[in-house]
């Protein structure tokens, strides 16, 4: 089950992140451009190719130690054809190399549309879960949550953003809580409908790192929902700020990091460490940093309750 299998890779490598494979074709490195452009010219083909193979040498780099990656689609659409064959090879890539792997493309639709969208994601076998938007309501899930159940894969629901306007919406106050809470014990419902053996379900929620308050008052209407975590890193979050997302056991959640890990070559802390063409050890070396600042911060939390 799918739950099953992120708890469990989450645990044989002691490390609940997630690396997001969001490529700028600005930020790449030159050598891989001008390789790539040189193949194919500067032009949707070349572009896909540069980060096609700049996400292979993320993964390479990553895969022994991170769970899973989390693909978001936008970087790629940008593209045309090009750029989502691209988002499917790096799919195929990282399937391949052993990790679970979450396209984030936050689909919602009428229920007849999301059948189609759940049938190209949910249904392809190099897409282990998705993101979607609750917005248009509990029935629009249907399809997804049938293929969840029917193809062993899982569901992240927006439950409460990581961006700094998410509260205009999602915390309105409405006669049972705020909007994020509602949609929070929806999430909570229908998540019981694919529990696994671990006791997470394969049905989980999107929740922003930047909020921590919010994340705890989420953390106990959803125990059985496995929390995705954006927002660490380039948004602000630290590890800090993400544990209000764990259980007691320090499980249940696992944090994206996508410019901070694999741009690291080019930030102020690995820039005179890593050259750009060491730009996956750079990506490697800060995806470590951050597993151990997640686990001092369990030990903190720990030490703190003692
Ligand atoms: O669903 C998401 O992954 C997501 C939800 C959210 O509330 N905030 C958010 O930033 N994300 C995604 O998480 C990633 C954040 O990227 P970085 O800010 O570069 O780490 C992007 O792929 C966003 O689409």
């Amino acid at each position: 089950m799918f739950s099953d299998n992120l708890i469990h890779a989450i645990k044989f490598k002691n490390n609940p992140t997630v690396v997001g494979l969001d490529p700028r074709i600005e930020s790449i490195p030159e050598f891989i451009k001008k390789a790539a452009f040189n193949k194919y010219g500067n032009n949707t083909k070349g572009i896909s190719e540069a980060m096609y193979n700049f996400n292979k040498g993320i993964i390479d780099a990553v895969f022994d130690v991170v769970p899973a990656v989390k693909i978001q689609i936008a970087f790629y659409e940008v593209y045309g054809a090009d750029g989502i064959e691209a988002f499917y090879k790096t799919a195929e890539y990282a399937k391949e190399k052993g990790l679970i792997v979450i396209a984030d493309v936050k689909r919602g639709d009428i229920a007849d549309v999301a059948e189609m969208y759940s049938k190209a994601y949910l249904q392809n076998p190099s897409i282990d879960a998705i993101t979607i938007n609750p917005y248009m309501g509990e029935d629009t899930m249907t399809p997804y949550i049938h293929d969840v159940i029917e193809y062993d894969k899982g569901l992240f629901i927006l439950v409460k953003t990581s961006n700094v306007g998410s509260g205009t919406i999602q915390n309105l106050k409405t006669m049972n809580g705020t909007v994020y809470e509602n949609v929070a014990y929806m999430v909570d419902k229908i998540s019981k409908l694919a529990k696994g053996s671990l006791g997470y379900s394969s049905i989980g929620a999107v929740v922003g790192a930047t909020y921590k308050e919010e994340a705890k008052i989420l953390r106990k209407i959803m125990p059985s929902a496995i929390f995705l975590v954006p927002g660490y890193g380039a948004q602000g979050a630290t590890a800090e700020d993400v544990i209000n997302c764990f259980d007691e056991n320090n499980l249940g959640a696992i944090v994206n990091s996508s410019r901070k890990v694999i741009f690291a070559y080019k930030s102020q802390y690995w820039k005179d460490v890593y050259s750009e063409y060491e730009y996956a050890q750079a990506a490697r070396a800060e995806v470590l940093l951050m597993m151990g600042m997640i686990n001092n911060a369990f030990l903190k939390r720990r030490y703190v309750a003692c």
